[in-house]
């Protein structure tokens, strides 16, 4: 059976080679080859798709450009791409397995028969090919600080889920109590995905909207949310906060995900900027998320 596999290519001078073999194996890439292209080396290796997500791709990027800056080389061309898809999908499910986040969600395959017994809330899921299978921690911190969030009182809260991917964290949110969700990513296949996520954990329309497009869609409803989740890379946070203030009150909170543990100092940066408060910034390998709210007491 074969899987996909990222190809990951990185062009740079040849002082990096011997960093970016080192930051490639510790990725757990295999295959790692060089050909010598002009004045620079051509860096390959490979990893299967299972194994990385786009968001740890974007963070190994960050760290080559960062081994070339201390070294004063000029920065690495980095890219990457999906080879090989045959069966995929199928080979992919077999390594995907029911996962308890926090205290009281459990992830469950949408192909697996439902547990007879279970007192966690089973979130239903088949995310196909959109980020958000719970497996990633961005994803686990953010499932994590809802669940506090919303542990006291979440009926009348209404929620702005920003990059919804599989849809994983709006129906959590929903499944924790919270009143309306409101759902919504750029990726076409990402809103399909949700939607159908939607259907499959028997979430009523009006309780979880879905629109295709990203900040501009929740300001154009003119109403402000009592929380906002955002699982998107810190450069993209960074570019939409400064509208957050324009979708909520003076009681609002939001979790900010998807950031680097060396990247938080510009998201605390940003938010602080914008005299919202830090209430607490999660751990977990080498990412972190900020719960942070509005109001300064
Ligand atoms: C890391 S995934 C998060 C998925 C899911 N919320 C989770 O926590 O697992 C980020 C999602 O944000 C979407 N996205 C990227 N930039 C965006 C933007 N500017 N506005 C809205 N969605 C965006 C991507 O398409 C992707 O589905």
């Amino acid at each position: 059976m074969s899987n996909r596999w990222w190809e990951i290519n990185v062009l740079c001078e040849p002082v990096l080679e011997e960093s970016v073999f080192w930051r490639l194996e510790n990725f757990g890439c295999s295959g790692t080859a060089t050909q010598v292209k002009e004045d620079l080396y051509l860096i390959r290796a490979y990893i299967p798709e299972i194994s990385a997500q786009l968001m740890d791709l974007a963070a190994l990027s960050l760290w080559l450009k960062q081994d070339a800056t201390l070294i004063e080389s000029s920065l690495p061309q980095i890219n990457w791409n999906l080879i090989d898809e045959e069966d995929w999908a199928s080979s992919w499910k077999e390594h995907w397995h029911p996962a308890e986040i926090g205290d009281r969600i459990l992830i469950y395959p949408a192909w697996l028969e439902l547990p007879s017994e279970t007192d966690r809330l089973v979130l239903r899921l088949d995310p196909g090919a959109a980020f958000g299978t719970g497996t990633h921690p961005t994803t686990q911190l953010c499932l994590e600080s809802l669940e506090m969030r919303l542990s006291q009182g979440a009926e009348n809260l209404t929620i702005a889920d920003i990059g919804c991917g599989s849809g994983i964290l709006s129906i959590g949110a929903v499944l924790l109590g919270a009143k309306q969700v409101y759902a919504v990513d750029t990726d076409a296949l990402a809103i399909k995905t949700c939607r159908s996520n939607c259907q499959l954990n028997n979430i009523d329309r009006q309780r979880l909207l879905v629109h295709h497009g990203s900040i501009e869609k929740l300001l154009e409803l003119n109403q402000t949310f009592d929380g906002i989740v955002c699982n998107i890379l810190a450069d993209t946070i960074v570019e939409l906060f400064p509208q957050f203030d324009a979708l909520t009150t003076k009681s609002s909170w939001a979790i900010l995900s998807g950031i680097l543990v060396e990247q938080a100092d510009r998201i605390a940066d940003a938010v602080e900027g914008q005299g919202w408060t830090i209430a607490a910034l999660w751990k977990r390998q080498e990412w972190c998320c900020f719960n942070v709210r509005r109001s300064e007491y």
